[in-house]
C-alpha cells in the first residue's frame, strides 16, 4: 500500500505521515528533507539558490547532511523552497523518491507532489491542510523549543511566502490531487488528526480502486 500525504507547511502532514507509517508498518519518507538537503548544500558550497545550474550541482549531496539538525531551520524551509521550483531539481530527485514508493509492502511519502507526480496511483492519497496562522503558531512553538528566537510574525510570514512559491511555481506545484481527501487540522488535536487520517486511509483503501 502507498500512502501519500501532502500539504502546505507546517500543516501536520509529516505527523500524519509518521503515524500512519508506525500505524501499518510501512517505511516512511519525508520528502521535504531531499529538498532541505539541496538548500543546505547549495549554502555549503557558496553557490545561489535561485540559479539552476547552482541548485542542481547540489542535487548530490553527501546523505550525512540528511541527519544535519540545521535541516530542520526556518532559513533553509524558505531556501528549499527556492530550489524546489527549479525543474531539473525536481527531475533530479524523482527517481529517489518513486524507487522509495515502490519498495515491496508499499511506503508512506509527506510532501508537495506526491499524489500528483511521484505517486499519482497511491492507494490512498491525503491533503492535509491548517489555516496559516495555526499552522504558524505551530511552528513558532516548534522552533522556540528548539532554542530559536524567531518572532510568531516573521514564521507567519515566511509561512505565507513559502505557500505562495509552492502554490504558484510551474514545476510540480502545490495543489490538491483530484482523488485526494482533505484534511484541515485546524481545530484538531494531533491524536484526533491521525485518527481522522486513518479513517480516510481505510475509506480509501476499502474503495478498493487501487
Ligand atoms: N493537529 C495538531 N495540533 C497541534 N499541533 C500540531 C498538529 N499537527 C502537527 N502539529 C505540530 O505542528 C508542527 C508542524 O507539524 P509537522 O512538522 O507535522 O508539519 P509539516 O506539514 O510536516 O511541516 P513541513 O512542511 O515544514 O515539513 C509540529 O511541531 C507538530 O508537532
Ligand atoms: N515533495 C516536495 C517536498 C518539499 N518540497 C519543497 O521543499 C520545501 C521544504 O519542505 P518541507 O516539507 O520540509 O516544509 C517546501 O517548501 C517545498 O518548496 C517540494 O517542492 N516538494
Amino acid at each position: 500500500m502507498i500512502i501519500a500525504v501532502d500539504g502546505p507547511a507546517a500543516s501536520g502532514k509529516g505527523t500524519i505521515a509518521r503515524a500512519l507509517a508506525r500505524h501499518y508498518g510501512l517505511p516512511h519518507l519525508d520528502t521535504g528533507l531531499l529538498y532541505r538537503a539541496v538548500a543546505l548544500t547549495v549554502e555549503r558550497l557558496g553557490l545561489d539558490p535561485s540559479r539552476e545550474a547552482d541548485a542542481v550541482a547540489a542535487c548530490d549531496f553527501d546523505e550525512r547532511v540528511l541527519a544535519d539538525p540545521l535541516l530542520r531551520s526556518d532559513a533553509v524551509g524558505q531556501r528549499a523552497s527556492i530550489v524546489s521550483a527549479h525543474p531539473l531539481v525536481r527531475a533530479s530527485l524523482l527517481q529517489r523518491q518513486r524507487r522509495f514508493a515502490a519498495q515491496p509492502g508499499g511506503a508512506v511519502l509527506d510532501g508537495r507532489d506526491i499524489g500528483t507526480v511521484i505517486a499519482p496511483d497511491a492507494t490512498a492519497k491525503l491533503f492535509v491542510k491548517a489555516a496559516a496562522q495555526v499552522r504558524a503558531r505551530r511552528r513558532h512553538a516548534e522552533l522556540q523549543a528548539t532554542g530559536s528566537s524567531i518572532g510568531l510574525d516573521q514564521v507567519l510570514a515566511d509561512i505565507r511566502a513559502r505557500d505562495a512559491r509552492d502554490e504558484g511555481r510551474a514545476a510540480a506545484p502545490l495543489v490538491q490531487a483530484a482523488d485526494a481527501a482533505p484534511l484541515d487540522t485546524s481545530n484538531l488535536s494531533i491524536e484526533a488528526s491521525v485518527q481522522r487520517a486513518i479513517e480516510m486511509v481505510e475509506a480509501q483503501r476499502n474503495r478498493g480502486v487501487r
